[in-house]
């Protein structure tokens, strides 16, 4: 690479022969996928993170410091990572073969690697700066929300649920596919907690491409290239440059499944044996699933869940390479798993979140409103301090406190919220919009009692209920997108236009995604 002596054309011309090839057909917008790489003066670079100061300070890694950078009048936010240039007389034998033979540094590599790979899961790269003499600057996209080893294991950070813990993995997942399946192929070979971050999204991108590799196995430059990586993540297979192979990063993400699942470290000394694969690859193969996982969140509601998340690190983490699963493989396997752990049986999901947010005061209250919003029916329902299902709940409970039940009206506990039909009676009960709030109750609220039954559904599938029907709590939104048709009186409501958002960001595990596939 020889990009730092030349000016940004060429630049980009020796990192991206695509894009090179573009602009010499005269081609003014590049391919969608392919991004520009730009080029960063250093002052550009020293205004935007106000000289590299203390407050624009965002962590330090082991090749260098990395900055925030405010740039183009606030229209960009990127992140500057600033490594110290190995120059090619100070460069030990170990480091001028540490990634190939022909950069310096590791973020020359990153470079040129992410110059050519660009995937929404990546933390990709922005641009560079060539005219800065000892220090190479590298612009990558901006992560705000910090990376998968602060949410796992800081303390102060209250744990990711199974939702989101399953969603990290499977985009860690496409990542590594994307550069696996990229021609020719990247070979991560950092993948750590630590280099995975977290976007403005709240997804996982996975970054720091230093030690990252491009070319096929069998390439004079990868056969030479020493072995690198993270202690901890490291295959035990790769122990001389041609033992390198895809399956080296399929055997580190079984390491970070393992790390995501169980939330320990990936070696800590505080468990016996220290090491995560010696410590769960056993339980697992006694089918203790529940021992690995996470006891700050407990057990998934679907024991298949971490049954087909654990057997999966399992497989990614065998000794034989060859027998470890590959990476289109892994993100099939999780695509499902996402889908199991989208579905939970529904009031479980509902009485783990209130139960957290609520403990032990009167759980929930069931609103029903008119066309008018005017609130027609509270409801509360019971207390989740005993943990039982809404079902089990007597339905006195259901008016102890919030209502007053009057002859004719009927509120019949469900086992499940799966069928929820209403019945209209009387002028008042032609809902336009019906909603039911799970939440604390607002005092003084005059309540009329429609009628509204929930009976117990065979599957979750279909939900009868008027055109929309929306239920809050603190910390849940359910919308089920119905049509909005005041004259039926009888609305299919599809469950597979379910969402469910928690409103508390701690956890925001908003659901992107249909929950069921119908
Ligand atoms: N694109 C980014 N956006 C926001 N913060 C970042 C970004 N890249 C890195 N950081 C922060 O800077 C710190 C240092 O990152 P860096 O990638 O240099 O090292 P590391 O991955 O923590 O360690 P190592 O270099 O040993 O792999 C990280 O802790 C991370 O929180």
């Amino acid at each position: 690479m020889g990009y730092l002596s030349c000016n940004a054309e060429s630049a980009i011309a020796t990192c991206d022969p695509y894009y090179w090839d573009l602009k010499k057909k005269g081609r003014n917008k590049p391919n969608k996928g392919v991004k520009k790489i730009r080029e960063f003066s250093f002052a550009e670079l020293v205004a935007a993170t106000g000289g590299f100061s203390a407050d624009s300070f965002l962590g330090k890694g082991s090749h260098g410091s990395v900055y925030k950078a405010v740039l183009d009048d606030g229209k960009l936010v990127a992140a500057v990572k600033k490594t110290k240039l190995l120059h090619p007389s100070t460069t030990t034998s170990f480091q001028s073969h540490r990634n190939n033979n022909n950069c310096t540094s590791p973020s020359e590599n990153e470079i040129e690697i992410l110059s050519r790979v660009h995937h929404p899961r990546l933390v990709n790269l922005v641009g560079f700066c060539a005219d800065s003499n000892d220090t190479k600057l590298l612009v990558v996209e901006y992560m705000p929300n910090g990376s998968l080893y602060d949410l796992l294991h800081s303390p102060s950070r209250s744990p990711p649920g199974w939702i989101r813990r399953v969603r990290f993995a499977a985009q860690i997942a496409k990542a590594v596919q994307a550069l696996h399946s990229a021609n020719p192929p990247v070979i991560h070979r950092d993948i750590k907690s630590s280099n995975v971050l977290i976007d403005e999204n709240r997804n996982a991108r996975l970054g720091d491409f230093g030690l990252a590799l491009r070319g096929h196995v069998e390439d004079v430059r990868i056969k030479c290239t020493p072995p690198a990586g993270t202690l901890g993540y490291l295959d035990p297979g790769y122990l001389a440059p041609g033992d390198l192979s895809a399956k080296s990063d399929v055997f580190s993400f079984g390491i970070l499944l393992l790390e995501i699942i169980s939330g320990r470290h990936a070696i800590d000394i505080n468990y016996s044996p220290p090491s995560v694969v010696d410590w769960a690859v056993p339980l697992i193969k006694h089918g203790e699933f529940a021992e690995i996982c996470d006891r700050r969140i407990g057990s998934p509601a679907d024991p298949s869940v971490i049954r087909q998340l654990a057997v999966l690190a399992a497989r990614c983490v065998r000794s034989s390479a060859t027998k470890r699963p590959a990476m289109s493989e892994v993100v099939e396997c999780l695509k499902i798993t996402s889908k199991k752990v989208h579905a939970p049986p529904i009031w479980n999901s509902l009485k783990r979140r209130v139960s957290r947010a609520e403990d032990s005061r009167p759980l929930m209250k069931l609103e029903v409103y008119d066309r008018s919003e005017e609130v027609v029916k509270v409801a509360k329902l019971g207390t989740m301090r005993n943990r039982r299902k809404v079902s089990s709940v007597p339905g006195a409970e259901y008016g102890s406190e919030a209502i007053g039940l009057s002859v004719g009206d009927r509120m019949v506990r469900s086992k499940s919220v799966g069928y929820f039909r209403e019945t209209k009676v009387g002028p008042d009960s032609s809902f336009g919009a019906n909603r039911c709030l799970l939440g604390r109750r607002k005092p003084g609220v005059a309540v009329k009692m429609p009628v509204v039954r929930l009976s117990k559904s065979r599957s979750m599938g279909v939900l009868h209920s008027p055109r929309l029907l929306q239920c809050k709590s603190r910390g849940f939104v359910f919308d089920f997108g119905g049509n909005n048709n005041p004259h039926s009186t009888s609305t299919e409501l599809d469950f597979s236009k379910l969402v469910i958002s928690f409103d508390d960001k701690s956890e925001n595990e908003t659901l992107e995604k249909p929950l069921f596939s119908m």
